[in-house]
């Protein structure tokens, strides 16, 4: 199977997690959009859901398609969140926000009882780092939010490029959330637990991508089927 095969069917086997009367979070991304197509087909066939999207293109694809919405001031515990990641390790910490939507995705994360990681084959690492870590920074003060960024990193065992994440006109990406997104190329983080813990305390970093101790399974698409990954 291709990348984008493996996506589709590691979304699919996610689907058979779902069970009627099911809360969710619906995470962001290519991998979620495929989750969002065969949760739909299953809403359509009258399996009763409502989800929260995790960010405002997860939220235009589920309206678009028929699965029904909440948010988390109406629905602040969820069962389940499914989502997908830029990479996981055996111990399943990950890193996500590829797709600018990591903050939304670890509060959802979080207001659920288990979460489902979805990817395919390329994003199992031995360790963290080789996709560059994506950090939401408050606008006002950035660059020396990101200074105290670089001091900590380089303190865990990181260093490379920190860059300010641009959309496709060069301008400055801005989160659902209005913040700007740092990405830091370190190729590897040997300590992913301290690194995250300290940029946490950073005044200025409103989130990390690290996400840590937060997903439960992961459903990876591989060349012959569905691999089935708990934490190491
Ligand atoms: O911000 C985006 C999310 O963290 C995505 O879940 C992550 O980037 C993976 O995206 P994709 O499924 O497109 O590889």
């Amino acid at each position: 199977m291709t990348p984008a095969e493996q996506k589709k069917a590691a979304a699919a086997k996610a689907a058979e997690y779902v069970e009627d009367g099911m809360k969710l979070g619906i995470g962001t991304g290519s991998t979620s959009e495929e989750f969002v197509r065969v949760l739909a087909e299953r809403v359509k066939g009258g399996l009763r859901v409502i989800g929260v999207p995790t960010s405002e293109r997860t939220a235009k694809l589920c309206t678009e398609l028929g699965v029904p919405l909440t948010n988390l001031d109406d629905t602040p515990h969820l069962d389940l969140t499914i989502d997908g990641a830029d990479e996981f390790d055996p111990a399943l910490r990950l890193i996500k926000g590829g797709g600018g939507a990591l903050l939304r995705e670890k509060i959802v994360a979080a207001a659920s009882d288990r979460m489902i990681v979805i990817t395919d084959a390329t994003k199992k690492v031995a360790m963290l780092g080789a996709f560059p870590l994506p950090i939401e920074v408050i606008p006002f003060g950035s660059l020396a939010t990101v200074r105290r960024v670089a001091e900590v990193a380089k303190a865990y065992g990181c260093e490379g490029k920190i860059a300010r994440r641009a959309d496709s006109y060069g301008e400055p990406f801005f989160t659902d959330s209005n913040n700007f997104i740092f990405d830091c190329s370190f190729g590897r983080i040997p300590d992913p637990d301290g690194l995250a813990r300290e940029l946490n305390l950073i005044p200025g970093v409103v989130e990390t991508g690290l996400f840590i101790g937060i997903a439960t399974l992961a459903l990876v698409g591989t060349s012959s089927g569905v691999d089935i990954i708990e934490p190491k």
